[in-house]
């Protein structure tokens, strides 16, 4: 018999809990149907899907820069839509993006230096901009030269080691990549790839990374799931 004055064993919070989100743009019919997934605390989930499936719509849901038509996002067991206008900063911040084109994401009045410190500055954690900046610079491969060049005075795969930075600055539960590695080289996706396993080993965060390369995911990745996704969540 069960004893009954026992403590309920804590049930596990996802860090992503993504139910039924159906999600478009503008009025046009929704690119993301009823689709619900799940990433556990410290778990790294791949989503893979042929272009136009809609996989990066997703990604931008849960990272709070899309409101969906319909469905909910929680972060962490924090519900995380519903706001009338965005998500609270708390809540935005525990989720670091990064996405596919660099120089679409950086904006090109920053110094690499200030793309990566941008996020920090915003909270009141200014004493600790120079020490984690340098880290982060360090960690991603990037010499102190680089950081006082603008996006373009740098390649591609310089400055998306620089979006990576910034995705990490303020030490995310969450990390997403949208195909993060597609338009770099084997080592640059190798030095990332490590970056992003370095962080996940220190701090337990979990990972959603979006992309096509299922040898990649597999090996980056706990489970890889295919889009469509199953409707109801993941277990
Ligand atoms: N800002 C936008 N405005 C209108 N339609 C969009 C917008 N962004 C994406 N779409 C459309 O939504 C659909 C899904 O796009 P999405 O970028 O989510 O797919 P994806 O699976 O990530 O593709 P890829 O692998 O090529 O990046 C596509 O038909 C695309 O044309």
């Amino acid at each position: 018999m069960p004893d009954p004055t026992a403590p309920t064993p804590a049930v596990p919070v996802p860090a992503l809990d993504l139910t039924a989100i159906t999600a478009g743009y503008e009025r046009r019919p929704p690119v993301v149907r009823d689709i619900s997934l799940r990433v556990a605390e410290g778990e790294a989930v791949g989503l893979l899907g042929p272009s136009g499936c809609g996989k990066s719509t997703l990604a931008r849901v849960a990272a709070l820069l899309h409101r969906p038509r319909s469905g909910t996002v929680h972060l962490a067991g924090q519900p995380a839509t519903g706001f009338r206008h965005r998500a609270p900063r708390a809540l935005r911040t525990r989720v670091g993006v990064v996405f596919q084109q660099p120089r679409q994401a950086a904006d090109p009045r920053l110094t690499l230096h200030d793309l990566i410190a941008e996020p920090l500055r915003a909270t009141a954690d200014t004493a600790a901009l120079p020490d984690r900046v340098a880290a982060l610079a360090d960690a991603t491969g990037l010499g102190a030269e680089l950081l006082h060049r603008h996006p373009h005075q740098v390649s591609d795969g310089q400055l998306q080691r620089a979006c990576l930075a910034r995705a990490l600055v303020l030490r995310p539960a969450l990390l997403i990549c949208d195909e993060m590695t597609a338009m770099l080289d084997a080592s640059t996706t190798a030095a990332l790839v490590a970056v992003v396993e370095d962080y996940r080993r220190e701090t337990g965060a979990a990972l959603l990374a979006v992309g096509h390369d299922r040898v990649l995911l597999r090996r980056w990745c706990d489970r890889v799931e295919d889009f469509p996704l199953p409707l109801t969540p993941a277990a």
